[in-house]
């Protein structure tokens, strides 16, 4: 049997992904989460509150719409031949934890050593909101922009480091104020020689 073969309908995998639920069902769903929690959803101070949680949910999940490739498709090849480290550091951002859907909140240092031209340098941090703005975890979201770098700069090497506090562990659960996450990947150049990879802990000050 093939398996990408959706066993209910015969339909292939990709046309089995969910529907997307309507905006007015997003907003019923929003009001059963109120009652959920204990409140009247029907009350003066909430009856607005639906509408604005799915115009909020607009934003923080804008990511699924966008596209890392548009993002990084226009570079620049005047520069005079530089060719060292291009480091952004303390890129800002934030994201949801796919396990609890709170938030987690910290920032991104991303470097590359430019082969074929360079990019934009917003473009960086747009990039990162590209993939933040989806429901994550931290390792994956590391993966996506420096797999995104390779994938559309060819860079002779890529590094990718977040620092981030994950609300789901400050507050609710074990309750770890301040605990922060380190992820970090390193590619090409940066992953085979030690020496960039201390330029990068350097130039972030992470060392
Ligand atoms: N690896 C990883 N884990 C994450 C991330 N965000 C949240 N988590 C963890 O996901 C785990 C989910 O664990 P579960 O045991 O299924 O859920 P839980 O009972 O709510 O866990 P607790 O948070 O320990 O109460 C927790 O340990 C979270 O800390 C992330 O970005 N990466
Ligand atoms: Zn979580």
């Amino acid at each position: 049997m093939d398996a990408r073969v959706n066993l209910l309908n015969g339909l292939p995998v990709e046309a089995a992904k969910p529907r997307r639920p309507s905006r007015a069902e997003a907003e019923a769903a929003v009001r059963t989460l109120i009652a959920w929690a204990g409140d009247d959803p029907s009350r003066e101070g909430l009856l607005e509150t639906p509408g604005r949680v799915i115009r909020a949910y607009d934003e923080f999940f804008a990511g699924y719409e966008q596209d890392a490739g548009a993002v990084l498709s226009k570079t620049f090849k005047e520069v005079g031949g530089y060719d060292d480290i291009v480091l952004v550091r303390d890129i800002p951002f934030n994201s949801h934890c796919e396990h609890h859907m709170v938030p987690f909140v910290g920032k991104a240092h991303i470097a590359y050593l430019p082969h074929d031209g360079v990019v934009g340098l917003s473009k960086l941090a747009r990039l990162v909101e590209v993939f933040a703005r989806r429901l994550q975890t931290q390792e994956n979201l590391t993966a996506q922009i420096v797999d995104a770098i390779n994938e559309h700069l060819n860079p002779r090497g890529a590094a990718v480091m977040l620092e981030a506090e994950h609300m789901c562990m400050s507050m609710r659960g074990v309750r770890a104020h301040g605990a922060s996450t380190v992820t970090h990947r390193f590619t090409g150049v940066f992953a085979e020689d030690r020496v960039e990879q201390d330029r990068f802990f350097a130039m972030t000050g992470t060392r």
